[in-house]
């Protein structure tokens, strides 16, 4: 599997920041204009030719491998004095490399002293559970309250797979930033330092607050509609498989689908990207992404909202990332590989990351936030 192969060459040995001085595909004829014809042609990937034709690719490809890790089994580790387990002694052995956030706020917090935080928070999987339906991905009041209150005091943004408008009516809160469709949507502040990008505009948001529209992608509009569509008719016979438009982007989800016709939704979608060279696809939990070529994710996002808010190449900001699934590596990669601040992974399970500590699972992102909120306000000076 590509990107677990690709995650463990890059993650480094040593886990914790503190030795940092900052902190720390397919061919085809094309049905679209090429990439000369586009407004965002720098941001274009280059895919490697697709090998011709087999359906067999969906194999070859590592797309089945790939499908059935998706959503790692979840582990617990014994905490009630029993024997312990092979599974709990690799989770501990695997928290050596990635500590806990909460074990580690005191750390935390001496690398945030004197600096700007700045939160970064994937949504599901992080800030609300995963569940069966991808409609009722609820995040409890509890967190809502907590987002709310650490947003009181820090810039934070969610930056999700979702489409904007549905990841902002699960959250519901209008003093956050938000960036959909894998960060493809962004609405951050108006900031003089972003004019220069394409297809960024400025626009009033319904409480008539002024913000920022960024969307590299939007010439990829009629196509994503297209294979919305086209993905919806196929994948219709296939129990339990449903299609969100996420607007930028696709996902087809197979978490209810029986794992028997796994392999026929994956050699379903394999053969209609065959027909868009200028769509790739990535792997979430038990759900597969179609998505622009474009060279424009999760981590470019977190890079263009620091820059929105002036912070870029600035030794006084520490982003904090946290997100559970594969498409918030790029944006703790992009945090690691420039020192200034760190991904923490949701997981209940080892796995490679570039995430510099980890959380189990949401309700220990709630207890993080909380602990956030409690610290900027035992240390803010009394009046
Ligand atoms: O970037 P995210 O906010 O984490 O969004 C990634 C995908 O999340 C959603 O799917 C996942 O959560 C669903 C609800 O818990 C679950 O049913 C599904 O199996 C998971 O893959 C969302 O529905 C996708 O569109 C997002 O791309």
């Amino acid at each position: 599997m590509e990107l677990e192969r690709n995650h463990n060459a890059s993650v480094l040995n040593d886990a914790s920041p503190k030795n940092s001085s900052r902190l720390g595909p397919h061919s085809g004829l094309p049905k679209y204009p090429t990439s000369a014809a586009v407004s965002s042609s720098s941001l274009l990937l280059t895919i490697p030719g697709k090998k011709t034709g087999l359906l067999d690719d969906v194999r070859s490809t590592g797309w089945l491998d790939a499908m059935k890790s998706s959503s790692p089994t979840h582990m617990f580790p014994n905490d009630s004095g029993t024997e312990l387990t092979e599974n709990d002694i690799a989770y501990r052995n695997w928290m050596l490399k990635y500590p806990s956030a909460l074990a580690s706020f005191g750390k935390l917090t001496s690398y945030a002293k004197d600096k700007k935080v700045v939160l970064f928070l994937d949504y599901d999987g992080t800030l609300s559970p995963i569940v069966d339906n991808p409609d009722e991905a609820y995040m409890s009041n509890n967190m809502r309250l907590a987002v709310q209150n650490v947003a009181k005091y820090f810039p934070t943004a969610i930056i999700s797979g979702r489409s904007r408008d549905k990841v902002l009516e699960f959250v519901g809160l209008t003093e956050l930033y938000y960036a959909g469709s894998h960060g493809m949507d962004i609405m951050g502040p108006v900031s003089p330092s972003t004019n220069t990008h394409e297809n960024c505009v400025r626009s009033t948001e319904k409480q008539g607050k002024e913000v920022k529209l960024y969307q590299p992608a939007s010439e990829f509009l009629p196509m994503i509609d297209e294979i919305y569509r086209s993905l919806v008719e196929i994948t219709k016979e296939i129990e339990g498989s449903t299609v969100e438009n996420n607007r930028f982007c696709v996902s087809v989800h197979y978490r209810n689908v029986e794992e028997k016709s796994w392999t026929t939704i994956a050699e379903l979608v394999h053969d209609i990207m065959k027909n868009y060279p200028r769509l790739r696809l990535t792997h979430g939990r038990k759900v597969l992404e179609v998505r622009p070529v474009l060279d424009w994710d999760k981590g470019k996002a977190c890079e263009f909202l620091l820059k929105s808010l002036g912070y870029s190449n600035s030794d006084n900001v520490l982003p904090i990332y946290v997100g559970d699934d594969r498409t918030d590596e790029d944006a703790f990669k992009v945090l690691r590989d420039g020192n200034q601040g760190f991904g923490i992974l949701v997981s209940s399970a080892p796995k490679a990351s570039n995430a510099f500590y980890s959380l189990r699972d949401p309700s220990e992102v709630l207890e993080f936030l909380k602990l956030v909120a409690m610290w900027k306000e035992s240390s803010a000076p009394q009046l």
